[in-house]
């Protein structure tokens, strides 16, 4: 069975909200992409509204304990909730390790601190593609977290790759986050989980209802030291040696992203 994991979390009330607000007022934009982190400058910048916006999307996950959830394929996966206080990645059974429900919680006990890989990006995709039907904002990737979270604006271009190899147009859907497998997921929920390839694709200026978009996204990631997957569990191969910890693999993909010059970063 071959199903990709994207699900859809209605957000109700709250800093979520707000966070939707804040990104939308950054005029003249900022860089196409870029992470939080850095000291705000004396002045509020575009940047710094937008980290007021991750702050409050944070600020959210750690208080709000009633946000409701939806799979789009339903498949029992309970899902994901107070991320970073509580590091509750509920359910995911590896098949070894399914009577230990805090086997795989234990690997993400650095996130939300400074300690943990796990962040947010801001993306935004000012221009318009001229001349030309359309372009690649963001190219075709899977996340290596276990789970990422995004938010966007009333925008189109972000598109999953089915199991039939289409790529499908994921509509916007006003107060809502999606939430899409990653690799690591992947690999310790025995493969269960598919992680989803996905994309952005910017429209031309003559799209009708055209507008430019910004995403909000959080990535979860595993401790930086975690295997990327169960040792023994290679999906190259058997026999070869210990898995590649989350942060080397993630080094890995951000060099290889670098040197292709590609105008994206993977995650
Ligand atoms: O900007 C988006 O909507 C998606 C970007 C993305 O897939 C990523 O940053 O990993
Ligand atoms: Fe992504």
């Amino acid at each position: 069975m071959c199903i990709q994991h994207l699900a859809r979390i209605w957000v109700q009330q709250g800093a979520a909200q707000l966070a939707l607000e804040s990104w939308r007022a950054p005029q003249g934009g900022p860089p196409a992409v870029m992470s939080s982190g850095d000291a705000p400058s004396s002045a509020p910048s575009a940047m710094w509204v937008v980290k007021e916006a991750f702050s409050s999307t944070i600020a959210f996950f750690k208080a709000e304990r009633n946000f409701k959830m939806r799979w789009l394929h339903d498949d029992g996966f309970v899902g994901y909730s107070q991320m970073s206080s509580e590091k509750s990645v509920k359910v995911v059974r590896h098949r070894k390790y399914n009577k230990n429900r805090d086997y795989f919680v234990n690997m993400h006990q650095d996130s939300g601190t400074p300690k943990g890989t796990s962040l947010h990006r801001f993306n935004y995709y000012p221009e318009p593609t001229r001349g030309r039907e359309s372009s690649t904002g963001f190219a075709a990737h899977r996340d290596l977290t276990t789970l990422t979270l995004l938010f966007s604006n009333d925008s189109e271009g972000f598109q999953i790759c089915d199991p039939s190899g289409q790529w499908v147009d994921v509509p916007f859907v006003p107060g809502t986050i999606l939430l899409l497998a990653g690799e690591f997921l992947h690999f310790y929920s025995n493969k269960r989980f598919i992680p989803v390839m996905h994309k952005v694709v910017v429209p031309s200026e003559n799209h009708p209802g055209y507008r430019p978009r910004c995403s909000l996204i959080y990535f979860e990631y595993a401790d930086d030291d975690t295997p990327m997957w169960p040792p023994g569990d290679d999906p190259a191969s058997p026999d070869s040696p210990a898995p590649p910890s989350v942060k080397e693999l993630l080094e890995k993909r951000l060099f290889k992203a670098r040197v292709e010059g590609a105008k994206y970063t993977s995650s």
